[in-house]
C-alpha cells in the first residue's frame, strides 16, 4: 500500500499540506553540508531521514525548522516558504519540534510544562489568569483538559503532576513530543527521538509516534540514527550519504539498495540499514559485479 493511501485510510486531516524539498543546499564555509536535496513528505504520513555519522540530517532537520538558511533551493508547506521564513513564524502555522533547544523545566510538573506549549493558543493573556477572570478561567479548564488528553495519549497521565526531572529518561522524551503536540502542530519534526533509549523505551516512543499519525493525521518527520526504528515506522525514507540524497523510497526499497547498502557498510557505521542488507553480498545485487 502507498504512503498516501495509507495516510487517506488513517483519516488525515484535509489542512495537511504536503512539504515539498526541492533542490536544497547549505554550506558552511567550504563545506557542503547539503547539496541539492528534494523530496516530498506526503500528507500524514511518517517520514525518515536517515543517513550515516556526518551525512546532512541535522542540517536538513534545521533547515526545515527554519534555524539553518538555505543556499539554494525552497521548503514548502503548502503556500508557506519554510526557507524563507524564520523558526518562529514557522512554529506558528503549526509545525512543531521536539528534542532541540526546547530544555523542558525539571521542577515543573508535567501538566506545567504541557501547559508551556500552550501559551500561544491562549487568547486571554497571564494578566487576566492571573486575576482569576471567568473568561480566562474557562479558557484555562480548556487548555487544562486538552493537555491531560495529550498527556494520555503519550501514556503520561499518571504522571501530570509529578516533576519532569524525576521521571525517566523514556518519560522525560515522551513529555517532550507530548509538549510540541500540545501546540495542535500540523507537521511534527522529531530529532533522533529514540537517541539513548534502551529497547523498552524504545518500543514505547515508536508505538507512540505511529499513534500520533493514525489518531492525530498530522505529519511526522525524523531525523534517526537507529535503522530498526525507521524501518518498522516509517511510511517513506530518505537517504543522505555526504549531503547528498542518494535514495528516497518505502523503508523496503532503500534497505535494498546497493548505494545505502554501500554508504553504510562504508562509514564503518555499525547500525546497517538491515541485517539481511548488511550481510547481502554484492553479487546479489541486482546490477552489482563481483
Ligand atoms: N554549524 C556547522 N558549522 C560547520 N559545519 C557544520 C555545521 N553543522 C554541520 N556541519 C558539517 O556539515 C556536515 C553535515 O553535518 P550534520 O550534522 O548535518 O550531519 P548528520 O547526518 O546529522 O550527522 P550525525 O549523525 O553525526 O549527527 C558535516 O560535515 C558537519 O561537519
Amino acid at each position: 500500500m502507498s504512503a498516501a493511501t495509507r495516510a487517506e485510510e488513517s483519516g488525515t486531516r484535509s489542512d495537511i499540506p504536503p512539504v515539498e524539498v526541492d533542490g536544497v543546499s547549505v554550506r558552511f564555509g567550504a563545506i557542503t553540508a547539503l547539496s541539492e536535496v528534494s523530496f516530498t513528505v506526503l500528507p500524514g504520513t511518517i517520514h525518515a531521514i536517515i543517513g550515516p555519522n556526518g551525512a546532512g540530517k541535522s542540517t536538513m532537520f534545521n533547515v526545515l525548522s527554519g534555524v539553518y538558511k538555505a543556499a539554494e533551493g525552497e521548503v514548502r508547506f503548502g503556500d508557506a516558504r519554510l526557507d524563507k521564513m524564520r523558526p518562529y513564524q514557522i512554529a506558528g502555522i503549526g509545525v512543531a519540534r521536539a528534542f532541540q533547544n526546547i530544555a523542558l523545566s525539571g521542577t515543573q510538573s508535567v501538566a506545567e510544562n504541557l501547559m508551556l506549549g500552550r501559551h500561544h493558543l491562549t487568547k486571554a493573556g497571564f494578566l487576566a489568569a492571573g486575576l482569576r477572570l471567568p473568561r480566562a478561567t474557562r479558557e484555562g479548564k480548556r487548555h487544562g483538559e486538552r493537555v491531560a488528553e495529550i498527556a494520555d495519549f503519550l501514556d503520561l497521565g499518571d504522571k501530570l503532576h509529578t516533576p519532569v526531572g524525576v521521571l525517566s529518561y523514556g518519560d522525560q522524551k515522551r513529555v517532550e513530543v507530548a509538549r510540541a503536540l500540545c501546540t495542535e502542530p500540523r507537521l511534527l519534526l522529531l530529532d533522533e527521538p529514540v537517541a539513548g533509549m534502551n529497547a523498552e523505551e524504545t518500543d514505547r516512543m515508536a508505538a507512540a509516534i505511529l499513534e500520533i499519525r493514525s489518531a492525530l493525521g498530522i505529519s511526522v518527520v525524523l531525523v534517526e540514527h537507529d535503522m530498526g526504528m525507521v524501518m518498522s515506522l516509517a511510511d517513506q525514507v530518505t537517504v543522505l550519504d555526504f549531503g547528498r540524497r542518494i535514495a528516497d523510497g518505502t523503508p523496503a526499497q532503500v534497505q535494498t539498495d546497493p548505494e545505502v547498502i554501500r554508504a553504510y557498510l562504508g562509514s564503518g557505521d555499525e547500525d546497517s540499514p538491515s541485517e539481511a542488507a548488511a550481510h547481502h553480498h554484492p553479487s546479489d545485487t541486482p546490477g552489482a559485479t563481483s
